[in-house]
């Protein structure tokens, strides 16, 4: 069995590209799209992320704004935060940095974020949205996922997709994407029995757990597709995903990498998000 690595870098690298053409044109019109994440807390993982993000928009002509807040800061303080971006219309985008402290109540704050703006799909209307098979914005990683699979032309309709881990981020989003592409779901999480009773029998696997390794070639049909979204950094400073690369080469058809597998296409598609905020609030 020969495997295909499905590089997002190489694919975000792509999208990109055609991103750049489309922010040409609105700048044409006098429009510089313009993200702004909010941070709070000095959590390491994030701070990299939100480097990171910042960086892939600069590069494309996005203009980014960080705001960084102390991890003391209290809900309202950040609600004021949201409420004066949502206003300002020099912004297309608002991304609050997850996690968030524990004393804030996630739920409010991202109820709080103008859903035309909320570029990480996260907003309640977005995720309904999403679920009815209307417009939206997309989350970015499962969104992502789906780019990834249509450029390797990985056909999704009447598969059979296991999905592990039904975050609200992740999990949940990427089986009802794959559903409104026809393919057949099984959701798997922390308190299904005898796990890999199910992702044997998945044509398409996708693993969002965030547990170093947790899938190994045992677990996983010949010749399956297998997308890996785990991300956890080991203390040699290594990054792994929720999957056992190195044994599944040879053994499955596709697998993304972990780095420049799946990540880059979660940035890509915020930029993505970010640009289509600023053409229709423009
Ligand atoms: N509001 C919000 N939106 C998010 O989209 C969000 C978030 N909060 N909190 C945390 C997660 C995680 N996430 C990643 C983004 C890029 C990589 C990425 O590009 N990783 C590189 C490796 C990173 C490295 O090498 O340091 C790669 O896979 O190649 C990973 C993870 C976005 N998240």
């Amino acid at each position: 069995m020969s495997t295909t690595i499905m590089y997002g870098n190489t694919v975000a690298d792509y999208i990109r590209s055609n991103l750049t053409e489309d922010i040409r044109s609105l700048k044409e019109q006098g429009v510089i799209p313009k993200l702004t994440v909010i941070i709070i807390g000095d959590n390491p993982a994030s701070k990299t992320y939100v480097r990171i993000k910042k960086k892939a928009a600069e590069k494309i002509g996005i203009t980014s704004d960080v705001i960084e807040l102390p991890v003391n800061t209290s809900e309202q303080q950040l609600l004021n935060h949201i409420e004066t971006l949502n206003e300002d219309s020099s912004t297309h985008g608002t991304l609050i940095q997850l996690p968030l402290p524990d004393h804030i109540n996630e739920k409010r704050v991202l109820d709080a974020v103008s859903p035309e703006k909320d570029v990480d799909g996260f907003h309640p209307i977005n995720v309904g949205r999403l679920s009815i098979g209307q417009e939206a914005f997309y989350p970015c990683t499962p969104y992502g996922i789906m780019k990834l699979l249509h450029y390797y032309q990985v056909p999704v309709a009447k598969k059979h997709v296991v999905v592990v881990g039904r975050s609200n981020i992740v999990g949940k989003p990427i089986g009802q994407m794959l559903l409104n592409e026809d393919a057949t779901v099984t959701y798997c999480h922390s308190k299904t029995d005898n796990l890999n009773e199910y992702t044997k029998q998945a044509d398409i696997l996708i693993v969002a757990v965030g547990k170093a390794e947790l899938i190994k070639k045992k677990d996983v049909k010949k010749g399956a597709v297998v997308v890996d979204v785990g991300n956890t950094f080991l203390e040699t400073g290594k990054v792994v995903g929720d999957v056992a690369f190195d044994e599944m080469i040879g053994h499955v058809s596709f697998i993304t990498p972990v780095p420049k597998g799946v990540g880059p296409m979660t940035i890509t598609m915020l930029l993505s998000n970010t640009i289509q905020a600023a053409k229709r609030l423009s």
